[in-house]
């Protein structure tokens, strides 16, 4: 697996100003021809001028991209999250910001930024996520255990995975399969939830509440290692921050197992949090409004 090295989102706002070009003497036919304006919104305000060079080549590879993945379909359009990209057509910027997750999951390396989308492009087709979000899966087995509720401060969505002691986690995790699809239709859910203009990210809560040893077993494991690894290649910087809360101490080594597959800078998205409402509450309430937070994490919404 390519270590995928993510660069933090720039708070800087830069607008792409063409480069002077201007010689002494200009002929007067080489006038050049104007830089088509890119079309923005509040999050491609944030890229670079790196970014933007970047994106420009990017850009360049998708008519190949589309041949390689879709062969004789040859579809006009692509859509990817519900964003649609057009290999030929004019920028777009939720577009633009689809493709930057891409760029920025690779270090604006446009070959292996390409390699990424077409993984990434060729796994959804295998995968059919299209068809996921219509799927059903028994309540009485996932009910309980993911959640999607409330938003960040800045309106990002936040998800809730309650993969502690008290489910029934034989159930959940018997059949690998079919929890990574409903994991994956879990992620797609909360995608769906950003419109790639103000938001293109989320927040991940685990709750390990009366975890023990032994709800650790082959599958559960297989089940962790599966979904993470999807998460790293298949859904580039859609993570904000990852919290792991109600972690008994004696199980935070736990995480650690989890560094071979998640590169450094996912990692340092993610903390550990210790258990009860009062600690997990001061931690949450840093990036959550008391009033969208759960009780039981310490706020004060009459949630799941
Ligand atoms: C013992 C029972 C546990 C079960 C059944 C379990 C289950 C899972 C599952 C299904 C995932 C897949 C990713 C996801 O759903 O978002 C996951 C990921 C993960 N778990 Fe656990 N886990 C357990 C304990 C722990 C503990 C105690 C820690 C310590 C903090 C931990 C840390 C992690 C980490 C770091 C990831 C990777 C997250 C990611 O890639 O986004 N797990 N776990």
């Amino acid at each position: 697996m390519t270590e995928p090295v993510i660069t933090e989102a720039p708070t800087t706002i830069t607008e792409e100003v063409p480069a002077a070009t201007k010689t002494a003497e200009p002929a007067e036919s080489t006038t050049p021809a104007p830089e088509v304006e890119e079309p923005q919104n509040a999050l491609t305000k944030k890229f670079t001028d790196a970014e933007w060079k970047a994106l420009k080549e990017f850009r360049t590879t998708l008519p190949s991209v589309v041949e390689e993945v879709y062969k004789s379909e040859k579809p006009e359009t692509v859509k990817l999250w519900g964003v649609t990209i057009d290999p030929k057509g004019a920028p777009d910027a939720r577009a633009s910001v689809v493709l930057m997750k891409f760029l920025r999951a690779r270090a604006l390396n446009i070959e292996e930024a390409r390699t990424m989308l077409v993984k990434t492009l060729n796994w959804r087709l295998e995968f059919k996520t299209d068809e996921i979000l219509k799927e059903e899966f028994p309540q009485d087995v996932f009910g309980n255990i993911g959640h999607i509720y409330g938003k960040d401060k800045d309106g990002r969505p936040i998800t809730y995975n309650l993969y502690g002691g008290n489910q029934d986690l034989k159930a959940v995790f018997g059949d690998v399969d079919r929890f990574i699809r409903w994991r994956i239709a879990l992620m797609e859910k909360g995608i769906a939830l950003m419109d790639f203009e103000n938001i293109d990210q989320m927040i991940q809560i685990h709750d390990y509440e009366g975890v023990t040893l032994s709800s650790r077993d082959a599958n559960s494991k297989k089940a962790a290692s599966t979904a993470s690894t999807m998460f790293q290649d298949y859904y580039p910087e859609f993570l904000y921050k990852k919290f792991f809360v109600n972690v008994p101490a004696i199980f935070t080594w736990i995480f650690w197992l989890f560094k071979p597959i998640i590169s450094a800078q996912t990692l340092a998205k993610m903390s550990v949090v210790g258990t009860g409402p009062k600690v997990i509450g001061k931690e949450l309430l840093t990036v959550i409004d008391v009033k969208e937070l759960p009780k039981r994490y310490g706020g004060e919404a009459e949630a799941f």
